[in-house]
């Protein structure tokens, strides 16, 4: 089965020179993309959707969530906007509701967020355990994710549970809970924070996770200046997300692991504005990391605490209303950037392990029209509903 979607003004295609096409056309045939040229030269398809001059882009890739929750946090998002800061502590409040729901109302919890971020346009997509916080709530959570989400990620260190002793509870995510997810995940996270994992319980669990050979992700220096980048930077982690308060030397060793010595990618510096915005945190230097030489992921951060929308149009309009990207910049860091960050960037008809967040021959096929002829009415038009149709692995989602 092959599409073609033809007359599309304009093409972002997010390969390494930022090409952009105009008046193109793309063939996905099966779950990759089989051509992209000229609307003129395209080949024939078994079907053809017809762009009418709108602008095209990979699909999202959001790179950050924490989908698998029950409950709600509203009476904490009313008490903040008049006036309370965020703490890690509001964590607890969903762990009690995602532990007392059912496997079937979490699964289909999870289901209809995962509908959601498709119908906005994402097409690849990690999610984080975290709110089980015990052996069976978290190999729960990562199982059922598992069976919904393209990359899961293990998060047993979120948050210290009442009535545990931190370092007791560090040795539990060490050793048996990191055991019993292991089967479901590919990633591990922790939470450097203040209120949360100091920077030797964070060591620890990033130590035991890597030995267990997942690969690492950290939440840092959200709330406050801390160790969550360096710590990063110290393990190899693929991204380190957040980074609202961050030093020079914080940038500097960032960007040394993209001086091109290692042989593995370097540490992603993802943002995650909308959550910026509801725990009004600053944004993070976006301008002096990619001046660093750092690359940017952008992210919905989609949690029902700090972040409740999966909506990467919005991250993308934020980023360039308030962080002072451009236009191509943001959408660079919410399809290739979210890729590189998730360690998905590269990969063909060569190895079948196919590339997400850019279009090239061989690529995996997953394409969104917006409905306007240019990107630029992502930034210029926020908040409007602008995705008209979507492709996930060659299918149509919407
Ligand atoms: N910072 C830590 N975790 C989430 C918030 C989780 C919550 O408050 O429920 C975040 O990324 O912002
Ligand atoms: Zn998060």
């Amino acid at each position: 089965m092959s599409t073609l979607v033809t007359h599309i003004g304009e093409l972002l295609t997010q390969d390494g020179d930022g090409t952009v096409l105009r008046d193109a056309a793309v063939v996905l045939e099966g779950e990759r993309i089989s051509w992209i040229g000229p609307a003129t030269n395209a080949p024939p398809a078994d079907e053809a959707y017809d762009a009418g001059g709108r602008a095209a882009l990979p699909g999202w890739v959001d790179s950050h969530t924490h989908l698998v929750f029950a409950g709600d946090r509203t009476a904490e998002f009313e008490a903040r906007m008049a006036g309370e800061a965020y703490a890690a502590g509001g964590i607890a409040v969903t762990v009690e509701a995602t532990r007392a729901a059912t496997d079937y109302d979490l699964t289909r919890l999870l289901l209809a967020r995962v509908a959601e971020a498709a119908a906005g346009g994402t097409t690849y997509l990690e999610t984080k355990t975290g709110y089980g916080l015990d052996v069976g709530h978290e190999a729960r959570s990562a199982r059922l994710a598992a069976g919904v989400v393209d990359e899961v990620t293990y998060l047993g260190a979120h948050l210290v549970p009442g009535g545990w002793d931190p370092e007791e509870y560090t040795d539990l995510v060490c050793g048996p809970m990191l055991d019993a997810v292991r089967p479901y995940v590919r990633w591990a996270d922790v939470f450097c924070e203040t209120g949360a994992f100091t920077t030797e319980q964070s060591r620890r669990v990033l130590a035991a996770c890597a030995a267990a050979g997942l690969g690492l992700r950290v939440h840092g220096n959200q709330l406050g200046p801390g160790d969550g980048m360096a710590l990063a930077v110290e393990f190899g982690a693929a991204s380190v997300d957040h980074v609202n308060h961050v030093s020079d030397g914080d940038i500097d060793a960032l960007a040394g692991t993209w001086d091109g010595s290692g042989t593995v990618p370097g540490t992603v510096a993802t943002c995650l504005p909308a959550c910026d915005l509801s725990t009004r945190q600053p944004f993070p230097p976006a301008r002096r990391l990619l001046a660093a030489g750092v690359p940017l992921a952008l992210a919905s951060n989609c949690n029902p605490g700090t972040s409740f929308t999966s909506s990467m149009a919005f991250c993308v309009a934020t980023a360039v209303l308030q962080m002072g990207l451009t236009v191509h910049e943001a959408v660079r860091a919410a399809t290739y950037g979210g890729a590189l960050a998730l360690r998905r960037a590269t990969g063909d008809d060569a190895d079948g392990r196919r590339a997400v967040g850019s279009l090239a021959v061989g690529h995996r096929a997953d394409l969104q029209v917006l409905d306007a002829p240019s990107a630029t009415h992502l930034a210029y038009r926020p908040g409007m509903p602008l995705v008209r149709a979507v492709w996930r692995a060659g299918m149509r989602v919407r």
